[in-house]
């Protein structure tokens, strides 16, 4: 692998273990329309395609759904959740020490996630991560989501390089077939949320720990 000239990273379940706060606001959203509540490797079985679908799932295994319902759902979700972003949420062990080096090389860094964006930058401003960040893609009602390519490549575009040039790394096989369909190199964060497995991965296109990401750095 050469040197990337940019790197985009995923969020929830690669940059930061985002997952106890997202459990805790499903849970508040299940409880206000009398659900029981959900363990954490449940909702986190649940993350990857966004909040509509973390909704959509935690209704569905809790007695089932329909449009209003979902609707309010969300609504007591995203209130909370806002309020509740980085209360139990971390960096991963060795995330910023990773992007402190990352940083020093010169190379632009992105985000490109499926969380909606405003969130998004709010989580990396309460963390100190905004200032490692040239570009924030986040959802957006109406725009595409991963895994179509379409917000990776926009990120891409963002920091001004060919996609041909750049790294994505993420937790998820959304995150993977993103980069595929995006026709850009890949590296997985095993350690995240990985919900299904990625036969076609090579082993050494995965790591599990921040402190041996094994990207490979310009001089
Ligand atoms: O919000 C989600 O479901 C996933 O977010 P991510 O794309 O940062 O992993
Ligand atoms: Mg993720």
């Amino acid at each position: 692998m050469i040197p990337p000239k940019a790197i985009i990273f995923d969020l929830d379940g690669t940059l930061i273990h985002s997952a106890p706060d997202l459990h805790a606001a499903a849970n508040v959203a299940l409880a206000s329309e009398g659900r029981d509540p959900l363990d954490l490797d449940t909702v986190i079985s649940f993350i990857g395609n966004g909040v509509d679908a973390l909704i959509a799932k935690s209704l569905d295994v809790t007695g089932g759904s329909d449009a209003a319902l979902h609707v309010r759902a969300l609504a007591t979700f995203m209130a909370f959740y806002t309020q509740n972003m980085t209360t139990l949420t971390k960096a991963y062990p060795g995330v910023i020490a990773a992007l402190n080096d990352f940083r020093d090389t010169g190379i632009p860094l992105g985000i490109c996630t499926n969380k909606p964006v405003q969130p998004a930058r709010d989580i990396c401003d309460q963390m100190g991560l905004t200032a490692y960040f040239a570009d924030i893609t986040g959802a957006q009602d109406g725009q595409a989501r991963k895994p179509d390519p379409a917000p990776l490549l926009a990120s891409i575009d963002n920091l001004g390089v060919d996609p041909a040039q750049a790294l994505y790394v993420g937790d998820s096989a959304v995150d993977y077939h993103t980069a595929r369909n995006a026709h850009v190199s890949f590296r997985l964060f095993s350690k995240g949320y990985l919900n299904d497995p990625l036969p076609d991965l090579s082993e050494s296109d995965s790591f599990d720990d921040w402190a041996a990401h094994g990207i490979p750095l310009p001089e």
